[in-house]
Formats: C-alpha cells, sequence, structure tokens
C-alpha cells in the first residue's frame, strides 16, 4: 500500500466503457456462471433429456402408423410414447425448475457482489456516480445478467442439440425434404444474425439510458423541495423523461428487430410446411415416402419451430446479458478498500499511546482529488494534540473537508505522510485508522433505521445509560421520549429537522467515545440555546480527546485552543482567537464581516460558561466570510 504516493482515484484494471471487449463481457459472465457449473450441467443434461424423448416421440408415431399398417400390434409403441411423453414432461419441468434456481441464486450473488463494491468501495469512486445508477446496476442488470448466464446458456446448448437432432432425423426420413427445411433454415439463420446484434446494442442503450434515469431520479426526489420551490417540476420531470424516452426509443427498435427476426422465423417456417406438405404430397403419391414417414417428418417440423425460438430468445437474453455485464465490469473496477494491513504492522492495537506524542500529525501532506486535478491541500504539516480543540477556518473552498476526508482516509495524499499515535497510515487498513476517529459529516445523513440504529452504528454495545446521556448532552431527551416508539422510532430524512439530525449525528459521534472527535460545521443548524449545550459537550470532550472542527460559526472558533487559518489548500496561520485577531489580516477580515466587536463588544449567550473577553466578544454571529454556504 502506498498511502503516501498513490494517485487517489487510480484503479489497477481501469478501462474506458468503450474498450470493454465483448471477451471481458463473457469473463463475467463466466464467472459469475462458475460456482454454479455442477447444478447448471444437472438442468442441462435433464433438459437434454427433455429434448431427446421430444426427438425421439415422431419415430416412435411413425412406428405406430406403420404397425396400423401393416396390422402388427401396436400396444408397445403406444406405451412408449406414453412413457416418452411423460419423461419428457417431468424432465422439462425438473430443468426449469433446476435452472431457474440457480438463476434466482446468480442474481442474489451478483447483487452481494454490488452491494459489497458500493459500501466496501472507495468513498471518490463511488460518490463519483450518481445513487440512482448504482441502485439500478443491483436491482436490473444483476437481473439481466444472471438469465443470460443461467437459462442463456443452457438453452443455446439445448436449442442446439434439438436443432441438430431433428435436422439429423429429419435427414434419415426424407434427404429432400431436409433440403428444402434446411433452405428454410439458412435464411432464418443469416436474419437473425443480421438482425440479433442491433437488438443487442438497442437493449444495451435502453440499460443505460435506464440507469441515467435512475440517476436523474434519485437527485430530483433527493431535492423535491429545492425543485418544487424553484418551480422546477416540469424541468426535473423532462430530464427525467429524457432518458425515459430514449429507452422507449432504443426498446422500440430493439422490438423492431426482434419482431422482424420472429416474423422472418415464422413465416419462413410456416413456408416451408406449406411447401413440404405439397412436395410430401406428391412424394408419397410417387411411392418415394410412406404416409408414417411424412407424419414424423412433419411432426419434426412443426417441433422444431420450439429449439429454435429457444435458440433465439436465449440468443437476446445473452445480448442483453453482455450489455448488462459491461455495466457491472464498470461497477467492479470501483476500487474497495484493503481489508488487511501490511504483513510487517501489527496496526496501533496493543500499542501503548504516547501522551506527549500528537495523536494525529499531517506531516508535508499534499493531495487532490483528481490526476488532473489541483492540489487542494498543499504540504500541510499539523499536530493535533492528544487532547484539546483544534479548529479549522478559512474561506470556502480553502481545503477544511479535505483536511478531514485525509485524516479519515476518504482522500490519499499524493506527497507526505500522516500517523495516528505515530504509526504511518501506509501500515494501517482504512477500518483500523478509522477505528481512532468519530466523525460528524457536513450533510449529517441519517441512517435508514431507528433513532437507536443511528445512535448505536459506531458503538453497538453501548448501553442505555450511556445513549440516554448524550440524548441528554444534545438536548434530545424530551423529543425522543415524546415520539410513540422513543428510540425505536424509524428515522427518516424527512421526519426530523436539519438541527435534530445534527444533534443524532452528534449524539452518535459522542457515544463513539473515540480518540478524535472530528466535526465538519456541525453545528451550523442549531439554535443558540442547544449549540451552547453542545458547546459545552465539546470542550468536555476536548479535556479527554482531541477535538477537531471545520468552524462555521464563530462561537465554535473562539472556544478552540488553536485555530488554523486555512487559504488555497495551505496553512496560513495558526494561533488563538486572540493571537490571530492581531496578527492575521484575512482572519480580522472574517470577524469584520460579521461586525462583531473585539475585543471588548457584544456578548453572545454561551450557555451560562464563563469565557475570556476575546472568546465572549467573538461568540455572536457565525463565520459567515469564512464558509459562505
Ligand atoms: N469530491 C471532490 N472531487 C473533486 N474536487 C473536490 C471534491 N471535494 C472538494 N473538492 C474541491 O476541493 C477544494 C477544497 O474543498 P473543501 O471541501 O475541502 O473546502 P472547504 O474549505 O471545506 O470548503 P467549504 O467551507 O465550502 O466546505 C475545492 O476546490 C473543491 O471544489
Amino acid at each position: 500500500m502506498s498511502d503516501t504516493t498513490s494517485d487517489p482515484t487510480a484503479s489497477p484494471e481501469k478501462a474506458p466503457a468503450g474498450d470493454l471487449l465483448k471477451p471481458a463481457r463473457l469473463r463475467v459472465l463466466l464467472r459469475h456462471l462458475a460456482p454454479h457449473w455442477p447444478t447448471i450441467t444437472l438442468g442441462a443434461v435433464i433438459g437434454m433429456i427433455a429434448t431427446v424423448t421430444f426427438l425421439w416421440t415422431p419415430r416412435v408415431v411413425q412406428d405406430v402408423i406403420d404397425a396400423v399398417m401393416l396390422g402388427t400390434p401396436v400396444a408397445g409403441y403406444v406405451t412408449l410414447l406414453a412413457a416418452l411423453t411423460v419423461v419428457g414432461i417431468l424432465a422439462s419441468w425438473l430443468s426449469w425448475i433446476i435452472l431457474g434456481r440457480t438463476a434466482e441464486t446468480v442474481v442474489f450473488d451478483v447483487r452481494r457482489a454490488l452491494v459489497e463494491r458500493f459500501v466496501r468501495g472507495r468513498v471518490l469512486q463511488v460518490g463519483a456516480r450518481p445513487a440512482g445508477e448504482l441502485v439500478s446496476r443491483t436491482t436490473s442488470d444483476s437481473q439481466l445478467l444472471s438469465a443470460a448466464v443461467s437459462s442463456g446458456f443452457v438453452s443455446i446448448v439445448n436449442g442446439a442439440a434439438g436443432i441438430i437432432g431433428t435436422i439429423v432425423l429429419m435427414g434419415v426420413i426424407d434427404p429432400v425434404l431436409l433440403g428444402i427445411t434446411l433452405g428454410a433454415v439458412v435464411v432464418f439463420g443469416g436474419v437473425m444474425a443480421a438482425l440479433m446484434p442491433a437488438v443487442g446494442r438497442h437493449r444495451a442503450k435502453a440499460q443505460e439510458a435506464i440507469g441515467h434515469m435512475g440517476g436523474e431520479l434519485e437527485g430530483s426526489v433527493r431535492a423535491l423541495r429545492t425543485v418544487k420551490v424553484a418551480r422546477a417540476e416540469r424541468r426535473r420531470v423532462d430530464a427525467v423523461l429524457t432518458h425515459a424516452g430514449a429507452a422507449r426509443g432504443h426498446g422500440v427498435k430493439a422490438v423492431k428487430a426482434e419482431a422482424l427476426a420472429y416474423t422472418f422465423a415464422f413465416g419462413g417456417i410456416q413456408t416451408a410446411i406449406v411447401v413440404i406438405i405439397a412436395l410430401g404430397a406428391w412424394r408419397v403419391s410417387s411411392g418415394y415416402l410412406s404416409i408414417a414417414a411424412l407424419v414424423a417428418f412433419l411432426m419434426y417440423i412443426f417441433n422444431f419451430i420450439g429449439p429454435v425460438m429457444e435458440f433465439a430468445e436465449a440468443l437476446s437474453s445473452l445480448q442483453s446479458g453482455l450489455a448488462a455485464s459491461a455495466r457491472i465490469i464498470e461497477v467492479e473496477q470501483i476500487d474497495t478498500e484493503p481489508q488487511t494491513a501490511p504483513a510487517a504492522s501489527s496496526g496501533t492495537a496493543g500499542r501503548t499511546a504516547d501522551p506527549e506524542r500528537p495523536v494525529l500529525e499531517f506531516d508535508g501532506v499534499t493531495a487532490r482529488y483528481s490526476e488532473e486535478g489541483e492540489d487542494v491541500v498543499r504540504d500541510l504539516s499539523i499536530a493535533i494534540p492528544r487532547t484539546g480543540h483544534t479548529a479549522f477556518v478559512g474561506p470556502s473552498g480553502a481545503g477544511k473537508t479535505s483536511v478531514l476526508s485525509l485524516a479519515l482516509r476518504f482522500l490519499d495524499p499524493t506527497s507526505g505522510q500522516i500517523r495516528v499515535d505515530g504509526v504511518p497510515y501506509a501500515d494501517l487498513t482504512p477500518a483500523q485508522t478509522r477505528a481512532r476517529f468519530a466523525f460528524v459529516e457536513q450533510d449529517t445523513p441519517v441512517i435508514p433505521g431507528t433513532i437507536r440504529d443511528n445512535l448505536l452504528i459506531a458503538h453497538p454495545e453501548a448501553t442505555d445509560a450511556q445513549v440516554a446521556a448524550v440524548l441528554d448532552t444534545v438536548q434530545l431527551t424530551e423529543q425522543v421520549a415524546a415520539l410513540p416508539e422513543g428510540l425505536d422510532t424509524s428515522l427518516v430524512s424527512s421526519s426530523v429537522s436539519g438541527g435534530q439530525r445534527q444533534r443524532i449525528a452528534l449524539a452518535r459521534a459522542l457515544l463513539a467515545n473515540a480518540d478524535v472527535l472530528l466535526l465538519d460545521e456541525a453545528t451550523s443548524q442549531l439554535d443558540g440555546r442547544t449549540e451552547a449545550a453542545i458547546h459545552a459537550a465539546i470542550a468536555e470532550a476536548a479535556t479527554t480527546g482531541a477535538v477537531v472542527t471545520v468552524a462555521h460559526r464563530l462561537s465554535t472558533v473562539v472556544d478552540a485552543d488553536r485555530i488554523v487559518v486555512m487559504d488555497g489548500g495551505r496553512v496560513r496561520a495558526t494561533g488563538t482567537h486572540a493571537h490571530l485577531l492581531a496578527t492575521d489580516a484575512l482572519y480580522g477580515e472574517f470577524v469584520e464581516a460579521m461586525r462583531i466587536d473585539t475585543p471588548d463588544g457584544a456578548r453572545e449567550p454561551n450557555g451560562g460558561r464563563e469565557a475570556d473577553g476575546d472568546q465572549d466578544a467573538a461568540r455572536e454571529g457565525e463565520l459567515v466570510g469564512a464558509t459562505a454556504h
């Protein structure tokens, strides 16, 4: 692992979607098929038994008619006919169940692999795609893939066996009539071969459009309030429907090509049947063919439609499956985070932390989001002490959130080193690193589930008393108690206010009791009174551990033991509020922008806590200029 020098978006086997050649797609299909070979083979063999019984049946019918004509006993033939029919039906049914069951298992396996990839994937790579598209990959593409890998392959084999067997048996009965049949087959096959690639192409484009539609729809629903207030419903509907329309357009083209292919197939076979009946009658009257043989031949012709259709449908589902596998390959190119640390390392487990050593160190760290992009953090060297509150401030886009992303390994440095307890990140897995942190992210999303699920996610063993304590800290006790199901009330983001969401996120982070608490503008949506209580909790946390905030409000900043002013990805100045006010013009501008008097000016409620003159002065208002959201 080269944490300090890696390209953050590098992917070992990355290939643009357009370069995904068919062999690669086929490999994906075969890979998903691999664990199911024994069952698929069993299903295919049983399906083949059905095919053989259906191929055999006309021959026995021929024997029955011959026996009747010759006046010999028919009972044996009739019994054989009945046995063939029963075996054929049972074998078809069994093969259907075995293959259908396998198909469902394949869908499940593909979905599990995709979900694992999304959840365990690198944050930046997963985040680069609209969530709706990821959902569509997991739902519909996996379904298409499975149909192709299970029934598709087997139907091709069975269909081909049925076609070849029928041709051979027809040849035994009458090569001339077979010649006419083959003529029809060649025309049909040619039309199929010409049209099926187009069907596949259009199906692929339709599926791609459905993915984009999912992305647009998910984004529109997520921003529904904004959309409505902007009175942009029509435009959003149109944007979604553009993709739906494209899917329909490609779907219609695929259907037209399929209709042409199948009409040719049916028409060809019907025509061949008429010609064969006419020619067959003539050959019977001329003595070249017995009536029984003609009947058997006609039965083969009618039976022929079955394997031909099976073969054609299997080709079509294979086409769709190949297209789906191309999109699944794209998902499989999302890198998953390493689950194990280099062999030499044992992580930080068992190490006694040196109380004098900073808990977190950035050493000449530079980072960017993409190879072509600009550096967003430049040569950052900073040590976060084991206890105390460090606040990052600076203009929007200065790189404050990126510093937290580096600490949490969502973003990797292009140069420099980050250490936790003196251990370089390169020696730890992301999970080992993150075990040291609790984090409240900017948007504070809720996790699907109950309030309790949301609180316990980082510390599932927390006791009821601990949960009650953090709820009290974030002043949610009464609100949760008032809910009919209390902590077990299901939480969907729309049912809680922004401030409540933020408080739940804070409670979750406090409950984790981590060495380093990272808060990205975690109090931006709180009212003054709640905020004061939260500040008290943050100050309390800073006495036993490290607290790092990206500060939005000046009231957060003035509490900090150390303020880091960032600008253009660099640290511009570091110090206390008073020191920075006296020495850094940009910091002074922030304070000026809020029109507060310093150091002896207006006071902001601070939850009853004492503060020095500087801090009191600055508590009022927000660092609007710093992070203009
Ligand atoms: N996922 C991303 N992909 C590409 N660029 C990004 C990404 N996230 C942030 N950036 C860019 O990195 C730079 C720093 O962003 P960052 O979010 O760290 O700034 P910030 O100081 O936290 O800003 P704000 O106060 O507005 O949140 C910005 O130019 C931003 O456009």
